[in-house]
């Protein structure tokens, strides 16, 4: 049975106060969690022990990175690595996020090294997917995102794809208010299933936890993870505020 997963995205969002408060609040919010339903929290490098530690002995809460280096130890000034991310007891970590491949220029190779040094190292990888707004005008977001998976995710060993979560993240929507529809995030997580079912058989994709991202909220959280193949949600802007956030976990 595979996992269903809503994931929080702080982004460079809050100070250590806010984040604990909003951790806090969540916890006690009574989003009912088993070994087949988590909620996991992407937060800023420096608060990673603060809210590991406040999950602590709450099950089914988990704690994310969101992002790890591309090289393994040494002189990158400003870099965490993923040995580093361990030793702390991080659980997941966001790779290839739209905003880090755009602003930060990071490429479908660099973020297949990010893969292997983040699975070499115990993390669980919330590999991110997903077009640009002139691609899906265009209708060849398929391509692209085969592409994406292809060259980051392909040659990961089926035991080491059991690790990771696909989210789906359509760029036009993130952050603008504009939501795939539900039919839309449907059709791709079936496309990206299909793709990886091609690459590693049924039963491996069948396993795979998609999320869809892309201004989720509590309002439309129920009719996008309606989606036979929409295992969850990678939340943005709706995960900073406490009850908006655990009306969407509610929703899985
Ligand atoms: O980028 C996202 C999550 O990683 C989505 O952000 P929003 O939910 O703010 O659109």
């Amino acid at each position: 049975m595979r996992k269903k997963i809503v994931a929080a995205n702080w982004k460079m969002n809050l100070t250590l106060a806010q984040g604990e408060k909003l951790v806090n609040e969540l916890l006690q919010a009574g989003i009912a969690l088993d070994a087949h339903k988590e909620v996991v929290i992407a937060v800023p490098f420096p608060y990673l022990i603060t809210v590991k530690e406040l999950l602590k002995g709450h099950k089914g809460f988990y704690v994310a990175a969101q992002n790890v280096a591309a090289e393994k130890a040494g002189a990158f000034t400003g870099e965490v690595n993923a040995e580093m991310l361990h030793s702390i007891h991080t659980d997941y970590v966001i790779i290839g996020h739209s905003e880090r491949r755009e602003l930060f220029h990071e490429s479908n190779a660099t973020l297949a090294k990010k893969m292997d040094l983040a699975l070499s190292h115990g993390l669980k990888p919330i590999f991110c997917c997903g077009e640009p707004l002139d691609v899906r005008k265009a209708e060849t977001q398929n391509a692209f995102v085969a592409k994406q998976l292809e060259e980051s995710l392909f040659h990961l060993s089926p035991d080491q794809l059991k690790h990771v979560v696909v989210a789906y993240e359509p760029i036009w929507a993130i952050g603008t208010g504009l939501t795939a529809s539900a039919a839309q995030a449907q059709d791709m997580h079936a496309f990206i299933r299909k793709q990886v079912a091609g690459r590693y058989g049924e039963a491996v994709a069948n396993d795979l936890t998609i999320l869809y991202g892309g201004s989720v909220k509590a309002a439309n959280a129920t009719e996008i993870f309606a989606g036979a193949d929409v295992d969850g949600g990678l939340v943005g802007g709706a995960s900073l505020v406490a009850a908006e956030f655990a009306a969407i976990a509610k929703a899985i």
